[in-house]
């Protein structure tokens, strides 16, 4: 039977999975392949450390030009993370004619262009089913599924370590900080894990999505990118009390004017289908013109989950090396993908939830509703909460009618500057449109 030869570089939470899925399914993946994988080499940073021991030492080398030299390596599998060497590793493997994939969307994100062009103009197959979403196939459902479509909107949680924080928080009553602990200890965080909490994460990941879905070229960093570190127990229970559960959303819809994408918290109602989702399971809930709406869900992190995302990209890769048709797939670079305008995220219009905290005295409520109306924004509902023997201050919250998020900003600078507010007032949007329905139409 045919071989073909891979390299991992990277044996942490992905690259184990990985390995242990090739071998646990190899009759399976053999069956369905026509050939047998044999991973060649894994590479690691410290050589010096003990590895599991399903993973024969002879395996491990610290030397990518020992890769590079063999010639019976056909695909290479980057799932080290980071920037560099990550990059030149798959920017030397496609130079010298090796098929890549990657889990890697923080390399792909800010160089994911330079790459593909490299891969289109030597023929090379790139695959990052692994780099969104975990094992959810949302590349492969933007990528071929859905060619045939027009994608209105997509609206995802994405990042599997939020979620799992938020749902621990909402469900156990856990601490964030306990929370973020046991997802670093599950293997869902990134190895900084600030990137997972400041929304830079999920942020990679849709600007990944949008350059699929909308054929355009979006950074991390033309967006509006907030994370969880301010939302508290109470914003998630004042939220559940008007029947909302708290979610770090990924938004990217098309607009007469342009795209809007963006990535922040948000209440959803309790009915959407994206409401349900918890722990480190991710969703995505596509709107396009023909399918109409549709929802991909399942785990977004973790060893096998994306292990699995990773061995499905590696089996692709060989299918398509065996049919002699690599570099079929379209890559999100030229002429694929093309600059367009993005909305300002003052021009959103929506509702949400203000939570004041404010010195508990005659008349601040009056005061915050008269800085509202002034602003053009409009209350829909209010809750006061008395100050708890441990606050320092009271608690109020205004849920508003849709307002022009510049509106909200403009009254929230206005009355924080009041002496009556005792710390910055906490905005969530909330986000109840056909975005985060199932059945719109
Ligand atoms: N964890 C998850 O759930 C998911 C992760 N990803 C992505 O997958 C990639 C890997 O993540 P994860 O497995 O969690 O990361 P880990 O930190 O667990 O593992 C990283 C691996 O890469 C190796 N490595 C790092 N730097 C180098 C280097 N300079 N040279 C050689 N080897 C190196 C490490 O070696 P050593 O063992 O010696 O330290 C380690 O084996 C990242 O891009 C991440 O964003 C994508 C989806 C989900
Ligand atoms: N840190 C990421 C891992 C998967 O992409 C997450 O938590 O989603
Ligand atoms: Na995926």
């Amino acid at each position: 039977m045919k071989e073909i030869g891979i390299a991992l570089l990277g044996l942490g939470n992905v690259g184990l999975g990985t390995y242990r899925i090739l071998a646990d399914h190899a009759k399976d993946i053999e069956r369905r392949l026509g050939a047998r994988v044999r991973v060649r080499h894994v590479l690691v940073r410290n050589t010096g450390r003990s590895r599991p021991e399903d993973v024969p030492a002879s395996l491990i080398t610290h030397d990518m030009k020992t890769i590079l030299d063999d010639k019976e390596v056909a695909v290479v599998v980057e799932l080290m993370g980071g920037l560099s060497p990550a990059r030149e590793y798959l920017e030397q493997a496609i130079a010298s004619g090796r098929h890549v994939v990657t889990a890697n969307k923080a390399l792909l994100s800010a160089h994911g262009e330079a790459i593909y062009s490299k891969a289109l103009a030597r023929g090379v197959d790139v695959h990052f089913e692994g780099a969104v979403c975990g094992g959810i196939p949302i590349i492969r459902t933007l990528r071929e599924a859905l060619a045939s479509d027009r994608v209105e909107s997509l609206t995802g949680i994405v990042n599997g370590t939020t979620n799992f924080i938020l749902s621990a928080m909402a469900n156990e009553g856990a601490s964030y900080a306990d929370a973020l602990r046991r997802a670093q200890e599950l293997g869902y965080a990134e190895a900084d894990p600030t990137l997972d909490v400041s929304g830079m994460d999920a942020a990679q990941k849709l600007c990944l999505l949008a350059s699929l879905a909308f054929s355009a070229r979006v950074s991390p960093e033309s967006i509006l990118v907030e994370g969880i570190t301010s939302l508290t127990p109470a914003d998630i229970s004042h939220g559940r009390e008007a029947g909302y559960v708290l979610k770090l959303l990924a938004t990217a819809r098309r607009a007469p004017e342009g795209l809007d994408v963006r990535v922040h918290p948000a209440f959803i109602p309790a009915a959407s289908p994206l409401a349900d989702v918890s722990s480190a399971f991710n969703a995505v809930l596509l709107q396009s013109a023909a399918l109409g709406a549709s929802l991909y869900s399942g785990r977004g992190a973790g060893a096998l989950p994306t292990g699995s995302a990773v061995v499905s990209d590696i089996i692709d890769t060989c299918r398509n090396l065996l049919a002699g048709v690599s570099g079929r797939l379209p890559l999100p670079c030229p002429p694929h993908v093309h600059d367009v305008p993005l909305l300002p995220s003052g021009a959103r219009r929506g509702p949400v939830y203000l939570r004041f905290s404010v010195s508990d005295e005659p008349g601040v409520l009056g005061r915050i509703a008269s800085v509202l109306g002034e602003k053009g924004v409009s209350i829909n509902s209010v809750l006061q909460r008395p100050p708890r023997p441990e606050d320092a201050h009271a608690t109020i919250v205004v849920f508003t009618h849709d307002t022009r998020e510049a509106d909200v900003v403009a009254a929230v600078q206005w009355i924080d500057s009041l002496r009556s507010t005792r710390a910055p007032t906490q905005v969530i949007r909330i986000e109840e449109g056909p975005g985060v329905l199932l059945a719109s139409r």
